[in-house]
């Protein structure tokens, strides 16, 4: 049995704070979850000294939560408010270091981005598939195309769009709250990997995560677009989890190559997705052909219509197959992703774009 976040909300409530307020009237949590058994909440506070007098709220809220059924973990994290972090107070995580904006605030359910037609977050089971190279290549391919394209690099543990697509540089924040995304290539971008300092997210967890994510969906002046495509991390994780949570997300395009193992991984994925109700638009085979560049033989190195005959056997769109191409990695090592370019690959590239277009998802 589990429990519900509405019921598990009112456990706390009526909590009375030193000030004689409740919980519920002071509003200081904040990124309520409760994920399989697990409760996760952020109490805000302003400063240390506050932190310390409310001890006892956080051991009752700990106590009270624990007691209900279904709950068997809660993971309580006391902070000071964005501007207030040198201050702080104990976390079970460190702090985001998005220095401008907010910890993560409470959020009736997932919430469109205005000006924004459509999410489509790109993902995989498996590290490695290409995820990252599909999804720069396939924003300027969108691009090409006419559409208005933003792209979030939403992958925390190896940001690469910012290799990919050839952009550097702390984003400006002008009026401290907004963050400018940059521009290249015809899309407008955002990595979280600029904001952060090397190797700081890993030691995130779930409330840090939500807050930072919050933050790229919320506070990065997207504009008018047609299509944000988001890269997420490898796996099934909080990142993803987050996303669906906090963004009305169209839907999940399954990167994978042919490979077995991939393919096991890619299925683990699609369950997530179908657990956290966001549609699976459907299933895109990388590594497909590798066409020798010398003698034009073609090989199959990690297998050929594994994704194809997966995506058939669970009922998904297969959306096209992209080759094994040495241009490929170089361009994208290069900043200038090769669908910039022209050739066979590129073409595939570009029915792709066709096909998220026709399909009204792009
Ligand atoms: N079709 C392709 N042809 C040649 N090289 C490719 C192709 N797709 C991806 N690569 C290369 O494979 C490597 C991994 O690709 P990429 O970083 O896009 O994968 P990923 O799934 O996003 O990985 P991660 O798990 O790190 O997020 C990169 O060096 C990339 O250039």
């Amino acid at each position: 049995m589990s429990v519900n976040r509405e019921a598990a909300l009112r456990a706390i409530s009526d909590i009375v704070l030193p000030d004689g307020r409740t919980l519920e009237k002071a509003d200081l949590v904040r990124a309520f979850t409760v994920d399989e058994g697990t409760v996760r909440f952020v109490l805000e506070v302003a400063d240390a000294a506050v932190a310390r007098s409310l001890a006892p709220v956080e051991a009752e809220a700990k106590r009270r939560l624990e007691a209900l059924p279904g709950v068997s973990r809660v993971q309580i994290v006391m902070t000071a408010p964005a501007g207030k972090q040198s201050e702080a107070v104990r976390t079970s995580g460190a702090a985001p270091s998005l220095q401008i904006g907010r910890h993560p605030t409470g959020q009736a359910g997932p919430q469109a981005i205005p000006g924004v037609r459509n999410i489509v977050a790109i993902g995989s089971g498996k590290g490695g598939v290409g995820k990252s190279t599909v999804t720069s290549n396939l924003a300027v391919a969108l691009a090409r195309a006419g559409r208005k394209v933003g792209l979030l690099d939403a992958d925390i543990y190896g940001p690469s769009q910012p290799r990919m697509m050839g952009i550097s540089g702390r984003p400006a924040s002008p009026d401290g709250q907004h963050i400018e995304p940059l521009h290249a290539h015809g899309v407008t971008v955002m990595s979280i990997g600029l904001m952060l300092k090397e190797g700081e997210a890993v030691v995130w967890r779930g409330p840090m995560l939500m807050g930072a994510m919050q933050q790229m969906l919320q506070q990065v002046n997207w504009g008018e677009l047609d299509v944000l495509l988001i890269d997420l991390p490898p796996g099934t994780g909080d990142v993803q989890l987050s996303l669906c949570q906090k963004a009305a997300v169209t839907g999940a395009v399954i990167v994978s190559t042919p490979q077995d193992v991939a393919l096991l991984d890619a299925r683990r994925a699609i369950d997530m997705f179908n657990k956290l109700k966001t549609p699976v638009l459907g299933l895109i085979e990388n590594m497909s052909t590798y066409v020798c560049p010398n003698c034009g033989h073609e090989a199959h190195l990690f297998g050929h219509g594994g994704v194809a005959a997966e995506a058939a056997q669970l009922g998904l769109p297969f959306l096209g197959e992209l080759p094994l191409e040495l241009d490929v990695r170089l361009a994208g090592d290069s900043g200038r992703p090769v669908a910039l370019g022209e050739g066979a690959t590129v073409q595939a590239y570009a029915r792709l774009a066709a096909r998220l277009i026709r399909d009204g998802v792009a």
